[in-house]
C-alpha cells in the first residue's frame, strides 16, 4: 500500500451512456421515448501513485476502457470526480484539455490505428513535441534541438539507433515497434501519467513482454504513474503493483496485485483468476469452488441494472442480501478491499469461503 498521495484519482467516477428509446417492451412514456441509460462506470474509486503501475482488470464490457477515457478526459463523466494533485481537474475548453493532457497521456490498444500511415515517425513526433515543448530561446521546437529531441525519444522506447527508425513509416515497422512510437509521442508530453488501454492485447504474444518491460522502466526510471488496463489477470500480477477489479462497471476488490492475484477475496476475482490460462495463477480452494460449483451466466444488462451486487446471478454464494442491497468497498486487511457482503458483520452475510491464509477472516474483517 502506498502512503504517497496520488497524481491521479477518481472518485465515485461515474458515466452513464444515453441508450435506445424504448424501455424493455416498447412502452413509451408521454408519447416520448424514454431516455435509458447505459450503466457503464458506476461509482468507481481509484488512485495512481508516482512511479506505481495500477491494473485495472475485467472481462470485455466491464467499463474498463471507459475508465481510462474519463480519466484522460476525453469523453465527460456523468458523476463523480477526477482529482490531479488532488486538485478537482474537470477540463472545459480545449485549453484546459491541452494544458491536462500536458500531464495525463493515453496509449490505445490498436498501434495499426493510432498512428497515420501516412505519415513518417519523424512527422508523428515532430507534432506532438511541438504542442507539448517549446525552443529554448522561445517559439517552435527546431533544427537540431528538435533532431536531439527526436532522438532521446526513440531512445527512451528502445528503438535505437534512432536514425533508422525516424524517417520510417508505419507500414514498414512491427506492431511491437508501432507501439513503441505510439509510446514514444505519449513521452513527448513528458507526462506524470499513462494510461495504457489494452496496450499488448492486439500484439504478437512474443513480444508482450518487451512492450510490458518497456513501460515498467518508464515507470522506474521517469517515475511515471501508469494505469494498466487488462482483461488478462496472469498480467497484472507480472506488471502491476496494484490490482483493481472491475465488473459490470463497479470496483469488486483491490489490493496489491501479489494478494489479489494469489488470495482472492471477491468471488468475481476467485472466477477471473480460476479461468485465467497460466497454471501459476493459482488460487486456492475459493477458486476451484467457483469453478466447480458453475458460475456461468453473462454479465448483468447495464441498462437500469437491477438492485443488489452485480455479481450476485452468477455468484455461488449469493444470498437474498446479496440480491437486494448493494455491497459498498469493505477493508478486509490494510490496502485490501471487497465489495461482497461476505466480509461484512451482518448476520445474513453469505459464507464465501476466506481464502486459507487471507489477513482476516469476516468477522475480523468488520471489526
Ligand atoms: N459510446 C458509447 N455509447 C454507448 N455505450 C457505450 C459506449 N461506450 C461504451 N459503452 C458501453 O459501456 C459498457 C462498458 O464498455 P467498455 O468498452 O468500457 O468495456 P471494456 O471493459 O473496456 O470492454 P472491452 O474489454 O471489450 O473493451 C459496455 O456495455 C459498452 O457497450
Amino acid at each position: 500500500m502506498s502512503t504517497s498521495s496520488p497524481v491521479l484519482a477518481a472518485r465515485g467516477l461515474t458515466k452513464h451512456f444515453r441508450a435506445g428509446h424504448f424501455r424493455a417492451g416498447g412502452r413509451r412514456v408521454n408519447g416520448r421515448p424514454p431516455a435509458r441509460a447505459i450503466h457503464a462506470v458506476d461509482g468507481v474509486d481509484l488512485e495512481l501513485h508516482r512511479g506505481q503501475v495500477l491494473a485495472v482488470v475485467g472481462e470485455s464490457g466491464s467499463g474498463k476502457s471507459t475508465v481510462a477515457r474519463l480519466l484522460a478526459q476525453l469523453i465527460p463523466f456523468t458523476g463523480g470526480q477526477v482529482l490531479l494533485d488532488g486538485v478537482d481537474a474537470r477540463v472545459r475548453g480545449r485549453r484546459a484539455f491541452r494544458a491536462y493532457a500536458q500531464r495525463v497521456q493515453m496509449i490505445f490498444q490498436d498501434p495499426f490505428a493510432s498512428l497515420n500511415p501516412v505519415h513518417p515517425v519523424r512527422y508523428t513526433l515532430t507534432r506532438a513535441l511541438r504542442l507539448h515543448r517549446r525552443h529554448p530561446t522561445g517559439g517552435t521546437l527546431r533544427g537540431a534541438e528538435l533532431e536531439a529531441a527526436l532522438t532521446e525519444l526513440l531512445e527512451r522506447v528502445h528503438l535505437t539507433p534512432a536514425e533508422r527508425y525516424v524517417d520510417s513509416y508505419p507500414h514498414e515497422l512491427s506492431g511491437g515497434q508501432r507501439q513503441r512510437i505510439a509510446i514514444a509521442r505519449a513521452l513527448a508530453a513528458d507526462p506524470e501519467v499513462l494510461l495504457a488501454d489494452e496496450p499488448v492485447s492486439m500484439l504478437d504474444v512474443s513480444i508482450r513482454l518487451g512492450i510490458l518491460n518497456l513501460l515498467a522502466d518508464l515507470r522506474d526510471r521517469l517515475g511515471i504513474a501508469i494505469l494498466y488496463i487488462t482483461h488478462d489477470i496472469a498480467s497484472a500480477r507480472y506488471f502491476a503493483d496494484r490490482t483493481t477489479v472491475l465488473y459490470a462497471g463497479q470496483v469488486m476488490e483491490t489490493g496489491d496485485s501479489e494478494s489479489v492475484t494469489q488470495e482472492p477475496l471477491h468471488p468475481y476475482t476467485r472466477l477471473l483468476v480460476a479461468s485465467a490460462p497460466d497454471p501459476d495463477d493459482l488460487a486456492g480452494a475459493g477458486a476451484a469452488a467457483v469453478r466447480d460449483q458453475g458460475t456461468g451466466g453473462e454479465p448483468p444488462s447495464l441498462v437500469d441494472p437491477p438492485p443488489g451486487c452485480r455479481f450476485a446471478p452468477r455468484c455461488p454464494y449469493a444470498r437474498d442480501l446479496c440480491r437486494s442491497e448493494t455491497p459498498a468497498l469493505i477493508e478486509v486487511a490494510p490496502g485490501r478491499s471487497a465489495a461482497c457482503w461476505g466480509y461484512s458483520d451482518r448476520d445474513d452475510r453469505p459464507d464465501v469461503g476466506v481464502p486459507t491464509g487471507s489477513a482476516t477472516s469476516a468477522g475480523e474483517a468488520a471489526a
